[in-house]
């Protein structure tokens, strides 16, 4: 068992600060209070953002730019938008935006606020997130989006003049799309003074958000000389917090994190009373090897093991695994959410008593040098940790077991993350960028600038994918129709060619199955039964090409959930690629690519795929017998992946999709290709750097 600190001894602490300070739940909540308000309008009342209503709705009206702190569950995400349509923001057709950073959070907080307000989803509370739009033109009135939906809304309309408030939450986030959704919104802002920003978050740095917003301290008099809304930003802190939330920390440093989390979890459910237990760790693999070892563990015991209901959440789990996070636990019986940081912030499940928080999550690291960006799993900060510890003590009092001391808490762990931005590859951004009109990136107001190596080097990609021409401006038509395609630029270019080379309907398919996770069934502890599975569909062309294979299969089966249970695919996420194929299929048509099919000639999709990943192009080292691989690009070691029809076969030059790094680099979804193919379709990019091997 673990060792924690025991509540009632000398070291439990409250949701605290690191130093020592105690920060204690609000003044209208107490632990023995929160329940049976049968009104949600008294639930609503009794959040300590309430008592701020008349202040944020005043500092709104008269600031352009607010700025929101307040603590986790103190009713910010949900409240606000309210509160600014029952003040008349959404009035005359206008529309309020709150911003989140990750879909799942858009959908919890929208179901959460038209429920609130008592109006169906998608009528005057709607949401939007990349390939979904549950909002009615005319009729939402809140709509809830991820940054990025909205960062893409701006291709149509630059001034998003449909806004009139824009909240953008959970901003200590700093996900690259909010990164560039605020340096857009403070453009955006001098042209239309009359837009209003609220940026929101627990923990944000109040200070320099405030500087970066902070662009005039004069008052702005409108033409008519009446007075607009002051240019510098207010500062609100909402005092108040949802419910006490006991923080136990480990007595020593955990060696296994997957393993303390098993024995923690056990230990919750032999000794503490019933609620639910919500696990954060890092990614699809450590929460499957413990919802694998929780069931292990349970049945060795002989124990009842209907008591404990083991629930995996990643973003990759197809929407209905997803939703049965939400779902109440039966009488009884407690829950087991096992959760990378998709659960982390907005996210409000209702029967979380307790919290384990391994410290860990999978985070990019890109570095300019080599052209490889990679998910690695490193410590989280503290203000993670907070939000973490926050999702007990929402409807009741909670508590956290950390899995690792408080002294690695108080003097290790960063206070804040790093920005996305400076760690992460920025094709996509710069692309982005350019498409709303933005030339001179590098002297884009950020609020945290990324490093002009990682600039160059996306500059460099896509010039050489064809979409940005000598003067660094997107090319027309290719740089306008890969920059409206939402999806990675070199999967954007892959389509583009796809249309020249005869086989767009193909290529569609595998790009909406490369949008998505996986299209295996996993955790169903049969490995071997999922690589006979497999081998079914595999060609020796690669992932892509098997990939089709399933494609077709699951079409002649009429699409039937037998059919897949029987073949190891993931139903779910079957019918999520039809839906995001078909929205691909519209896209493409709309800006003129013709929808061809190349009636089974594998050599233009592989060649398609090719004109958009050159750049991830591999030889195998000569005599290797360990399948080593080196970039072209870099010359870094890199293997193919266990879970790639190409394991072991190990052709002599590969394309892949994605690099995973765990004790080595590895290649997610690998094609075999002709390395002439590679000079052919990206002469700027290679013929400077023809490595000899390419000869032969
Ligand atoms: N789906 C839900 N079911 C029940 N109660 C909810 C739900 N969503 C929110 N709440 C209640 O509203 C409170 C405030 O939630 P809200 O998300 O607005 O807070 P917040 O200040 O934005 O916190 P965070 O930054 O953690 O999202 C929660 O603590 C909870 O009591």
């Amino acid at each position: 068992m673990p060792q924690f600190w025991k509540p009632g001894t000398e070291k439990p602490r409250l949701l605290d600060d690191e130093e020592g300070g105690l920060l204690f739940f609000s003044s209208s909540h107490s632990s023995s209070s929160g329940f049976g308000y049968s009104s949600i309008e008294r639930l609503r009342q009794r959040l300590p953002v309430y008592k701020y209503r008349t202040a944020i709705l005043y500092l709104v009206e008269t600031h352009s730019t607010t700025i929101v702190v307040g603590e986790t569950g103190s009713g910010k995400t949900t409240q606000i938008p309210q509160y600014l349509k029952e003040a008349g923001w959404a009035d005359g057709g206008r529309v309020i935006a709150c911003t989140q950073p990750r879909r799942l959070a858009v959908q919890a907080v929208a179901s959460r606020v038209a429920e609130e307000m008592g109006v169906k989803l998608g009528e005057e509370v709607g949401y939007t997130i990349r390939f979904e739009d549950i909002t009615k033109n005319g009729v939402t009135m809140i709509k809830v989006l991820t940054d990025g939906a909205l960062l893409r809304e701006m291709m149509d309309d630059p001034l998003l003049t449909k806004y009139s408030v824009i909240m953008v939450d959970e901003a200590h986030e700093r996900s690259i799309s909010t990164d560039i959704l605020l340096g857009l919104l403070k453009k955006i802002q001098r042209r239309r003074p009359e837009l209003r920003l609220i940026i929101s978050s627990a923990t944000i740095e109040a200070k320099s958000m405030s500087d970066f917003f902070n662009t005039s301290k004069k008052r702005r008099e409108t033409e008519g000389g009446v007075q607009g809304p002051r240019m510098d930003p207010a500062i609100l802190s909402v005092e108040g917090r949802g419910f006490n939330v006991q923080i136990h920390y480990m007595e020593e440093p955990v060696s296994n994190y997957v393993q303390a989390a098993v024995s923690t979890v056990l230990s919750i459910h032999d000794k503490e009373p019933m609620g639910d237990i919500l696990v954060f760790l890092t990614g699809q693999d450590d929460i499957d090897a413990v919802v694998q070892m929780l069931n292990e563990e349970i049945q060795s015991r002989g124990r009842n093991s209907s008591g404990l209901l083991t629930l995996p959440l990643y973003s990759g789990l197809p929407r209905a695994e997803q939703e049965l996070v939400f779902t109440s636990t039966p009488r009884g019986k407690r829950k087991v959410v096992i959760s990378t940081n998709v659960a982390e912030t907005s996210l409000t499940l209702e029967g979380i008593v307790y919290v384990v928080d391994s410290g860990f999550s999978k985070q990019r690291v890109y570095d300019p040098i080599s052209d490889i960006e990679n998910l690695v799993v490193a410590p989280i900060s503290k203000a993670s940790a907070r939000q973490r510890a926050g999702r007990a003590g929402r409807i009741r009092p909670g508590k956290c077991y950390r899995l690792y001391t408080e002294e690695y808490f108080i003097n290790e762990m960063a206070t804040e993350g790093i920005p996305e931005i400076q760690r992460s590859n920025l094709v996509s951004c710069v692309i982005q960028l350019k498409a709303l009109g933005i030339d001179n990136i590098l002297g884009f107001d950020w609020p945290a600038s990324p490093s002009p190596e990682a600039m160059v080097r996306a500059l460099e990609v896509l010039y050489s994918l064809g979409v940005l021409d000598d003067d660094a401006k997107l090319t027309s038509p290719a740089g306008f129709q890969v920059a409206e395609i939402p999806l990675d630029p070199m999967i954007s270019k892959m389509i583009l060619s796809s249309s020249q080379l005869g086989c767009s309907e193909e290529i569609i398919t595998i790009a909406a199955i490369l949008s998505i996770q996986s299209i295996w069934v996993s955790g169903r502890g049969a490995q071997k039964e999922l690589d006979e599975a497999k081998l079914r569909f595999a060609t020796a062309e690669g992932d892509h090409v098997t990939f089709l294979n399933v494609y077709k299969g699951f079409f002649q089966s009429g699409k039937s959930s037998q059919w897949c249970h029987k073949n190891f695919v993931n139903y779910h996420a079957m019918k999520k690629v039809i839906e995001i194929r078909d929205q691909l299929r519209r896209t493409a048509q709309r800006i003129g690519i013709s929808l061809k099919s190349c009636e089974g000639d594998m050599l233009a999709v592989r060649k398609a795929i090719t004109t958009g990943f050159f750049a991830n192009a591999c030889h195998l080292e000569a005599y290797s017998h360990s399948g080593k691989y080196k970039t072209i690009r870099g010359s870094q070691e890199v293997y193919i992946h266990p879970s790639s029809v190409l394991f072991r076969v190990n052709p002599k030059w590969v394309i892949y999709h994605s690099l995973v790094s765990t004790d080595r680099q590895y290649m997610r979804n690998v094609i075999s290709i002709d390395p002439s193919w590679l000079t052919e379709v990206a002469p700027h990019f290679y013929q400077h750097q023809r490595p000899t091997s390419m000869l032969h």
